[in-house]
């Protein structure tokens, strides 16, 4: 992101072309202190190395998963019959008691277990929620709208970031299960930090699987449904997986960290007049969102 600063529309320019061609683009440079992340990738590590009944007391009833701990066997992506072969954990927005979006973005889940970990969930959430920002002004500058377009949409967005664990698989796993089976993102953007650990792939538009690889320190970012609504897919909300490792790194766990920035509750998403007749019928974020956690079995 040096572009970002130096040449914004040749950066608008390069993002917006790799998303319309792969859905996907890779970003270096993008300004958030490594400390910040390292720090809450090891504090994620430590919690999820945590015996499981401990780390069931994080899980909220009835909350959908969208704050605390989902553990394995729970999230199955649209359509697929086995669940994912991952547990993870949500941290969103923090806002002031009383707020008008209280009941659609609870409180976080406290975990006083591993100290330090609910700081280190908030310092990642805000760099990501402000590099999040940034990335949207490039893609509106791309789009021709007002530079500023997403700016007031997103700035309560009921957005998560989701720290996953994908524990090593040397015991075997369930023919058929995958560690994250194909799926779109329901979000705007995500924001995807690194794992070092291979598996991740997009379909791309001749139907292959491709291999996702980011050079270690760059964010991953991809587009979700939502902003595909919006732009009538010009942006398209490209289908990924994470597939099982080979059998040689069976005995290895995956670690990744997805930020998905969502819109403000009360956002209409109505499809901008681009890319031909519109291919979807206007609808609010909170309905939408909620709807999708129920295919994906959170809900
Ligand atoms: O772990 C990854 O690399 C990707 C995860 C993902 O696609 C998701 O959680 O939506
Ligand atoms: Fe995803």
């Amino acid at each position: 992101m040096k572009l970002y600063k130096e040449d914004f529309a040749g950066f608008s320019q390069e993002l917006g072309s790799w998303f319309v061609g792969f859905g996907f683009a890779i970003v270096s440079d993008h300004g958030v202190e490594k400390s910040i992340i390292d720090h809450a990738l090891d504090q994620a590590k430590a919690f999820f190395a945590l015996p499981l009944e401990t780390k069931a007391r994080y899980t909220v009833k009835g909350g959908s998963g969208q704050r605390g701990y989902t553990g394995l066997g729970v999230e199955t992506a649209k359509d697929h019959t086995f669940a994912d072969l991952k547990e993870f954990w949500h941290h969103g927005r923090t806002l002031p008691d009383g707020h008008r979006y209280n009941a659609m973005m609870p409180a976080n889940v406290a975990m006083p277990e591993i100290p330090g970990f609910d700081a280190s969930q908030q310092a990642m959430f805000e760099a990501f929620d402000a590099l999040g920002k940034q990335i949207l002004r490039a893609i509106a500058m791309f789009l021709a709208l007002p530079i500023d377009y997403f700016d007031e949409k997103v700035a309560l967005g009921n957005s998560v970031l989701r720290t996953l664990h994908y524990p090593a698989l040397e015991a075997g796993v369930t023919p058929g299960a995958i560690r994250a089976g194909a799926h779109g993102d329901i979000n705007v953007i995500t924001l995807l930090l690194g794992a070092q650990e291979p598996g991740l792939q997009l379909l791309d538009k001749e139907g292959n699987w491709q291999s996702v690889t980011a050079p270690e320190g760059c964010v991953v970012i991809n587009i979700g449904d939502m902003l595909a609504r919006l732009t009538n897919d010009l942006l398209p909300s490209t289908i990924h997986r994470v597939i099982n490792p080979m059998p040689e790194r069976a005995g290895i766990a995956r670690y990744s960290a997805p930020f998905f920035l969502h819109f403000s509750p009360d956002v209409l998403i109505k499809t901008l007049p681009m890319n031909g007749p519109p291919n979807y019928k206007p609808i609010r974020a909170q309905d939408f969102l909620e709807e999708r956690l129920r295919e994906i079995k959170l809900a």
